[in-house]
């Protein structure tokens, strides 16, 4: 049901998926904001491409809906070269592996969505073959089962991953190039919705973008599916111009307030205002009470409420901030 919300930052059906295909930037300079990582990727990209060597590996790591499959294809153009895509869950033995890295020209890449959840014997596979680029395949079986030393070009892996703690440090260590996606600034999103707008060949002020961005926590993808139905509503009830008027009428039929929370969020502060004081509360009693599960409200609702300082932790849970009561228009008692 959480896929469903509109401010959920995960891709939520193909339509989608296929409309992130058109708006995808393909060059350094078309991708918006994150401008440290583009920096220092440009000068890598460029020094690999002097050297005539494949770039280091790269590890992108940040929230769903941040750029990180967007910014693998950037690299790929970039650097002029090929990749293959594919994902952690995907890759289910070392022959699958083997036939991925088999297909590999030199410096071409190779891309690993999700790479957290690779099987641990794929994993270790992948150690040599990062490293010295070679992975040891066995055949046969019983007596005459021997290994086969099977070189590979010299190719680039990028892992992408939400979660970078759960990568093994082995794993982690082999990446020369470890790059921390943050959440977008309103300005930035701005960009990107004039951006989307103008490849929707859509009409849209510099007030109706902001307005946009402000609500879209931090997040591209957010961004540009929010611009997507504001489209509609401005085409049936604004001459197809929009404006902060109309955005600001579409947001409130669909929900989602001025700082991008939508009711689920609303409900997980009330529920620790309204039962609990506003904290401390662990994590498994708030998402009893609202009925979700515990890891749904760590991974989709906690980070960006933790990001605009309306919960903190603490060592003895969550807890709402002044800010959030103000924000919800509730009297703040300071404990
Ligand atoms: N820097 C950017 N500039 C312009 N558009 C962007 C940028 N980053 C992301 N987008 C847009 O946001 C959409 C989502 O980006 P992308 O699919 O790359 O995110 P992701 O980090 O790979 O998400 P997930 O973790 O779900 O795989 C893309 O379709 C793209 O159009
Ligand atoms: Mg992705």
């Amino acid at each position: 049901m959480d896929d469903e919300r509109i401010t959920s930052s995960k891709v939520q059906d193909s339509d989608e998926q296929a409309n992130e295909q058109s708006l995808r930037p393909q060059t350094l300079n078309q991708y918006i904001g994150q401008d440290q990582i583009k920096h220092e990727l440009a000068v890598y990209i460029e020094a690999a491409k002097r050297r005539e060597e494949a770039l280091d590996h790269v590890l992108l790591y940040g929230p769903p809906g941040l750029g990180k499959t967007t910014l693998a294809m950037v690299i790929s153009n970039e650097m002029a070269v090929q990749i293959r895509t594919t994902s952690g869950p995907a890759i289910e033995k070392p022959g699958d592996l083997v036939a991925l890295l088999n297909e590999l020209q030199p410096g071409d890449i190779l891309f690993i969505d999700e790479i957290h959840r690779l099987p641990k014997i794929v994993e270790e596979m992948l150690y040599s073959a990062m490293e010295d680029f070679f992975v040891d395949i066995v055949v046969g079986q019983g007596p005459t089962a021997h290994p086969i030393h099977f070189p590979l070009p010299p190719f680039t892996l990028i892992g992408a991953t939400t979660r970078a703690g759960l990568l093994s440090a082995p794993l982690r260590d082999r990446f020369g190039i470890v790059e921390h996606m943050n959440y977008y600034t309103t300005t930035d999103l701005s960009n990107i919705v004039c951006r989307s707008a103008a490849i929707f060949e859509s009409h849209i002020d510099n007030e109706g973008a902001h307005e946009i961005a402000s609500r879209s926590r931090g997040t591209p993808r957010i961004a540009n599916r929010l611009l997507k139905r504001i489209r509609d509503f401005a085409e049936v009830e604004n001459d197809a111009k929009i404006d902060q008027k109309i955005v600001e009428k579409s947001l409130k039929l669909l929900r989602v307030d001025d700082q991008g929370l939508d009711q689920t969020d609303q409900k997980v502060l009330r529920t620790m205002i309204e039962l609990y004081g506003g904290g401390p509360v662990g994590l498994s009693t708030i998402a009893a009470n609202i009925g979700e599960e515990p890891d749904t409200i760590s991974e989709m609702y906690e980070p960006y409420l933790l990001q605009i300082g309306f919960l903190k932790r603490t060592p003895r849970g969550r807890m709402v901030t002044e800010r959030a009561y103000e924000h919800l228009g509730i009297q703040y008692i300071n404990k």
